[in-house]
């Protein structure tokens, strides 16, 4: 029996990675102490994995910035715009961090390329762009580097690397008249050459990440499949080759992966319990293919279950034999904090929670737990499992979870409570009496430059070195400077600013109860860019107005409407670690209620419109659609009780960002938000057509420029998307936004924008009803 991992956590366990990069990018450190910051981080995390006494350490998890974007610049997906970078950097670094960020320098401008989500999680990656003409050729050596400087320190690692058919499916096609899958003879070449390189320094196992698998594939994505890996088995007989699938189950491709010739099969037994049984059964199963059992979960922070992980782990020994049985995380534990260990104030979070808990080094203490219990015939009777059992014991009769008040309020619940009073048209008609905007109105999505300034002031806070009262001053100020600003630009709708913020979901998980949240508990979200999601434990409740202070505050400065700013259940369920003791709807309702507290406080306040964000209901679509249904039943009624119980006259906005809406439109409709604000820029309004084609009743503000860029759009780039925007819906339903939140953005660059924007909202005014050309 082996231990294997997928992936460890790569930013740092202190995040020296996005500070390094971060200092690189502003020119404050040299490439030199940037590739030695990777460089330590690499050994740190390998030196640990192999003290924890994991068999199969990984290598190639670590990256730069991206591990998609490794990829691409591994088989030379250049694309075009970076020929002239890539001739004149001198390292590939740069070329890498212009493809990653876009670059502005020397006469050179070039844009960044597209960045998503990478499957159901809150990492983005960045999509490699393919021609009809595409070369592929062995550009970056990394994988093989990083091989031999773990060998090196002595360390044997098992190198991973994004399979072709998930690289070439995650890509996009930037011409017509090809797929990107009929790319794949001309890609499998490159991976040949790695792994000759590969086996030729030593490397044994090396560890092929095709999550696509977790996927629907058509039968030709499947016979992909076949292509590649029967055909890299018989170029490379002595490789061990790990294929790996994770958030989810095979599926209908279970029957693919079981007849590829692969050493080791490895199974996400945390998403995908049932398919254990399928493939022990099945007489598919390959003698000679171990199964690596992805026990502990890789996707959340919770303490593992030995008892249930050891009976997988016990049936599949039974049946195939214990040299056959790798013990594995669910998945990469990118997508966990680094250690909880230095989760060490009990105020944050208390003793009794943490005991149930396990970060990344923790899950690779159980693996090898479970290892040395799986070899034991009497389990039940060792420390380590008594240990774990007791601590889940303690678990289970917490008196910190259940809540009886919160759920006897969602038995109480009726179909009326997820509808609001009247239709959107007689809303409509109730609102633009009175709030009284014009056509075309402007707004923001929220929040405006979260400054170093205004990251000090808040750390000085937590840490007991600036008063309250001194700190709440600052942001008042901050607050009362913004709406002034937002004023003076002309725009139609202010909103506070969001400045006392942390994060769109940690600041609400901070103040809702049955929430924990950590002091060191980052997770890579994307780029040098970390998140630290909060620990949903318990049954939620909103114990106090979370937002009421501010946006009533911001309300008093100004004569305008402004808006109020809050996130929606489902994205504060899909951007924290979640409970795992119930079903995650029941989780989203007790959210949305908490939510609906505070919308109806900000309404008996008087604010009048109220934007409910919501960027991850996409994102949170299960990865087969034959679950879509039930998901979108519960998420998008999560949304509308937290929306539902204000007054006709009050405007309910909702945001998202990062969404394609074609295959959900329905959904969305159904959110009835009297204005969704989508991003749409980057798409050049493309994204609208599926609003166009669908009839959708409601009003919209599609981006009209990119938030993700320092580069400030001209008016007249503003109007043409306007007009294309015009050309598919009535002005009387279009509003003017940015594409998301502005906290990324410097002052300068958003001033300069937002000025821009009011103007071509001007113009766009004057020319109502005019033909436009
Ligand atoms: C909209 N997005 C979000 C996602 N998920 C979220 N949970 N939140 C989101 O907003 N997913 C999709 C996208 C992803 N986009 C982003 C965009 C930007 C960031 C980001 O800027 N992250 C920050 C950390 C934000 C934060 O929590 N800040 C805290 C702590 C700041 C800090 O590091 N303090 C320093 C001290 C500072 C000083 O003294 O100068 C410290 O603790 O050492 C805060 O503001 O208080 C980042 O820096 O990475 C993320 C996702
Ligand atoms: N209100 C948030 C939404 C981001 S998706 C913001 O403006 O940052
Ligand atoms: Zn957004």
């Amino acid at each position: 029996m082996k231990t294997s991992n997928l992936g460890y956590p790569r930013i740092g366990a202190h995040r020296e990675l996005k500070r390094a990069c971060e200092k690189y990018w502003s020119n404050k450190i040299s490439l030199e102490d940037l590739v030695e910051t990777g460089k330590s981080i690499r050994a740190e995390n390998w030196k640990l994995q192999q003290e924890k006494g994991i068999d199969l350490v990984p290598s190639n998890d670590f990256s730069f910035y991206d591990q998609v974007l490794d990829t691409t610049l591994m088989v030379g997906a250049i694309p075009e715009r970076y020929k002239n970078v890539q001739k004149s950097s001198k390292n590939l670094l740069d070329l890498y961090f212009a493809m990653a960020r876009g670059l502005q320098k020397d006469g050179v401008d070039v844009i960044a390329m597209e960045m998503t989500k990478w499957f159901d999680t809150n990492y983005h990656y960045i999509v490699p762009e393919f021609i009809k003409d595409q070369e592929f050729e062995w550009v970056s050596q990394k994988v093989v580097e990083e091989f031999k400087e773990a060998k090196n320190l002595g360390i044997h690692t098992k190198p991973v690397l994004l399979g072709p058919v998930t690289y070439l499916l995650l890509g996009k096609e930037k011409e017509e008249g090809f797929h990107r899958l009929d790319l794949l003879q001309k890609l499998i070449p490159v991976y040949h050459s790695i792994l000759k390189e590969l086996l030729d320094a030593g490397a044994t196992w090396v560890q092929f990440d095709e999550p696509i698998l977790s996927t629907d594939l058509s039968s030709k994505e499947q016979e992909a499949i076949g292509i590649v890996y029967n055909g890299i088995a018989e170029s490379f007989p002595n490789l061990k080759i790990l294929l790996a699938s994770y958030f989810g189950d095979y599926g209908d491709n279970l029957d693919t992966v079981l007849d590829l010739p692969v050493c080791a099969l490895h199974l996400d037994l945390k998403r995908g319990q049932g398919q254990l049984d399928n493939v022990l059964e099945s007489e598919k199963l390959k003698e000679n293919t171990s199964l690596s059992l992805g026990v502990v979960d890789g996707r959340n922070v919770w303490k593992n279950d030995f008892e249930t992980s050891l009976q997988f782990i016990q049936k599949a020994k039974e049946k195939l034999g214990e040299e056959r049985i790798i013990v594995s995380p669910s998945c990469s534990l990118l997508h966990v904090p680094y250690d909880l260990e230095l989760e060490e104030n009990e105020r944050i979070l208390s003793a009794e929670i943490k005991d149930w808990m396990a970060f990344a080094k923790q899950k690779l203490e159980e693996l090898q737990s479970l290892k040395i219990l799986a070899k034991s015939p009497d389990y039940r009777s060792q420390k380590l499992f008594l240990d774990n059992a007791a601590s889940m014991e303690r678990r289970g009769g917490s008196k910190l979870i259940h809540k009886p008040k919160v759920k006897h309020r969602l038995e109480q619940l009726e179909k009326k409570d997820y509808y609001r009073e009247s239709p959107f048209a007689k809303r409509k008609i109730l609102q633009e009496e009175h709030l009284k905007l014009p056509l075309f109105p402007t707004t923001t999505i929220g929040s405006f430059p979260q400054t170093q300034e205004v990251r000090r002031n808040r750390s000085m806070f937590k840490k007991g070195e600036l008063q309250e009262r001194e700190y709440v001053g600052f942001l008042m100020e901050k607050t009362t400077e913004t709406i002034r600003l937002q004023e003076e630009i002309g725009l139609d709708v202010p909103v506070h600013g969001e400045f006392e913020r942390n994060d769109m979901v940690e600041y609400f998980g901070e103040q809702l109860e049955g929430f924990t949240f950590t002091q060191n508990g980052w997770v890579q979200s994307y780029g040098s860019r970390c998140v630290k999601p909060p620990i949903i434990y318990g049954d939620v409740s909103r114990p106090v107005p979370m937002t009421v202070f501010w946006t009533s505050f911001a309300q008093s400065l100004t004569d305008k409407p402004v808006k109020g700013m809050l996130t929606g259940p489902v994205t504060i369920l899909q951007w924290s670690f979640v409970r795992d003791d119930q079903a995650r709807s029941a989780t989203c309702e007790q959210i949305a209620l908490a939510i609906l507290d505070e919308v109806l406080d900000l309404e008996k306040e008087g604010i009048s419109i109220i934007q409910v964000d919501e960027p991850a209901i996409r994102e949170g679509l299960p990865l087969r659609k034959k679950d879509w249904g039930r998901y979108l039943d519960w998420a998008i009624g999560a949304f509308k009780l937290s929306t539902s119980g204000v007054k006709d006259s009050t405007q309910i906005h909702t945001h998202m960002c990062y969404s394609e809406f074609n295959d959900i439109i329905q959904s969305i409709a159904d959110m009835d938000a009297d204005v969704i604000t989508i991003e749409c820029s980057r798409s050049q309004m493309e994204l609208l057509d599926a609003f166009y084609e669908f009839d959708y009743p409601n009003d919209i503000g599609p981006g009209v420029y990119d938030i993700h860029s320092p580069r400030v759009p001209s008016e007249e780039e503003i109007v043409k998307l306007l007009q294309k925007a015009e050309h598919v819906l009535p002005a009387s339903k279009l509003w003017v936004n940015p594409d998301c939140g502005l906290k990324t953005r410097g002052w300068e660059e958003t001033i300069n924008a937002l000025k821009v924007m009011v103007s071509a909202a001007q113009q766009m005014r004057e020319t109502v009803g005019q033909p436009s050309n």
